[in-house]
């Protein structure tokens, strides 16, 4: 027998086990190699697809992308259910195999008592109160890239992903490394890029290696940001042994923990990782649905005269005002959840209170863009922009199936820091101009691990001529 044989019977009987373990859940016929992928639908908008078999299978389903099963959890319930048991429902190769792979072992992949530990040690950067400390700086951040990268574009088009991925990229590293580079726009695209490179093999179900030529110059790039780092962390483990005065930041507690070089870079490029072209995007659907819904525009630049007049000094009390910034912003989050769906791995058989069992060794999907959209929830239209949905729910409402930071112990640490430094953005941008809808314009919504546009986030951009009058 050939070696392609012996792997193309190998790779049917492992399909034919999936198909017999999983015959109790209802879900299309899948065929070896392609599983489910002959239907078009699937390359060409997997969220849509996924939607399209909800209504045919119902809330909880089975789907073959190439030979990968998965079962589809769109039941609020069952999703809670497996976000919030991490003993059984575990992180798979998703995260073990191709996230670490290039990001490290960070805060997304590691798991059990170092995850818990590592949580613990940033957790205390990520509260409310810390991060308020940090406005002064984002709104000097955000002021500056207005002067220079808005105002210059007044009466034109521009693009939102290219200003708001820098700008994200700066802000995230004055809060972790208390350090802006100089040549941030090449760092950011960087991160993007990796993040782009590692969600394409996620959903494609393609390998993660050295071989692959670009996975390998990201290997390299992100080496080369491992050694613009060198001179920060030299600095402070010098500060510390002086006994000097340091900033209090996730750089130095690791430095004062003694982390090694390795686990330094990878909790550094995992953040960036998790939490730059996910805040940059968010922000861009956020201004993109203000630029096509002129009225609520208008209605959230009231809010921020009444609250900011002409000042640019955001302070806490301000943000806790900034209520229908926020219902902007969750909205937004809702109608283009930024991280799509998440994995999970079932270790043993387990009975949802629903019913159903997911078999062992059983992956689940659990797609969050879709949770959001439950007309049963919303309401119709559940594509309308419409901010006041949000109004009295504080922030995710699990209960409505809305969770775009994740649900339970693995959720989001970075979500207080995202929505703080959207409110400051998107404020101070709608203080000053207008922004419209660019009619030839059409987003391209690829999903990975986030879910990008891959040709930007245009609108036009015109002087608000009130701003400049008072
Ligand atoms: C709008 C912006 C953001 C969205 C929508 C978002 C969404 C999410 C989601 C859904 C998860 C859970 C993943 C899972 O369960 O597998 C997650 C985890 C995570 N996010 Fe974010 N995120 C955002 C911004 C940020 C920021 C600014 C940071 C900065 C540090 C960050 C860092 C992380 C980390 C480290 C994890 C893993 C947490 C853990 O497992 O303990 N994220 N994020």
């Amino acid at each position: 027998m050939s070696i392609i044989t012996y792997f193309i019977v190998i790779h049917v009987v492992f399909f034919l086990m999936d198909v017999i373990k999983l015959s109790k859940i209802p879900g299309p016929v899948p065929v070896p190699v392609l599983g489910n992928l002959y239907d078009r639908m699937a390359l060409t908008s997997f969220i849509g697809w996924l939607s399209k078999l909800r209504r045919k299978y119902g809330k909880i389903y089975r789907v073959f992308t190439g030979s990968r099963a998965y079962v589809v959890l769109m039941d609020k319930v069952a999703a809670r259910e497996a976000l919030s048991d991490p003993r059984t429902f575990v992180k798979g190769p998703d995260y073990k195999d191709k996230f670490s792979f290039v990001f490290g072992d960070g805060l997304v992949t590691s798991v059990g008592d170092k995850h818990k530990a590592d949580r613990a040690l940033f957790a205390k950067y990520f509260t409310q109160k810390k991060i308020e400390t940090h406005l002064p700086v984002l709104c000097e951040q955000t002021l500056q890239a207005i002067n220079t990268e808005m105002e210059p574009h007044v009466g034109q088009v521009v693009d939102l992903e290219h200003f708001f991925s820098i700008l994200a990229f700066k802000m995230f590293c004055r809060f972790a490394i208390n350090h802006e580079f100089a040549d941030s726009e090449v760092w950011s695209e960087l991160t993007s890029r990796g993040s782009n490179i590692i969600g394409e093999s996620i959903v494609l179900g393609i390998p993660v290696t050295t071989w692959i030529p670009r996975v390998k110059k990201l290997l390299e790039d992100a080496e080369r940001f491992h050694r613009v780092c060198d001179p920060l962390i030299d600095a402070r483990i010098l500060a510390l042994q002086k006994g000097e005065e340091m900033v209090d930041d996730p750089l130095t507690v690791m430095v004062q923990e003694k982390m090694t070089r390795k686990q330094m870079y990878s909790h550094l490029v995992t953040m960036l990782a998790a939490g730059h072209d996910t805040t940059a995007f968010c922000t861009c659907y956020t201004l993109f649905l203000l630029a096509k819904n002129p009225k609520i525009q208008a209605k959230l630049k009231a809010e921020v005269k009444r609250v900011l007049g002409n000042r640019t000094n955001i302070t806490p009390e301000d943000i806790s005002q900034l209520t229908y910034a926020k219902n902007c912003f969750q909205e937004s989050l809702r109608i283009y959840s930024v991280v799509p769906h998440v994995t999970r791995v079932c270790i043993r058989d387990t009975k949802l209170s629903c019913g159903v069992t997911v078999p062992a060794n059983t992956e689940v999907l659990v797609p969050i863009c879709l949770l959001n959209r439950d007309t049963d929830e919303w309401g119709e239209p559940i594509d309308a922009f419409d901010p006041d949905r949000f109004e009295g729910i504080t922030r995710e409402s699990p209960s409505k199936g809305y969770f775009p930071f994740g649900y339970s112990t693995r959720s989001c640490i970075g979500a207080t820091l995202a929505l703080t430094e959207g409110t400051v953005m998107i404020t101070l941008l709608a203080q000053r101009f207008t922004f419209y809808e660019e009619p030839s314009f059409k987003l391209k919504l690829k999903s990975g691990i986030t879910m990008v546009s891959s040709n930007g986030v245009k609108v036009r951009v015109e002087r608000d001529t009130s701003y400049a009058s008072s």
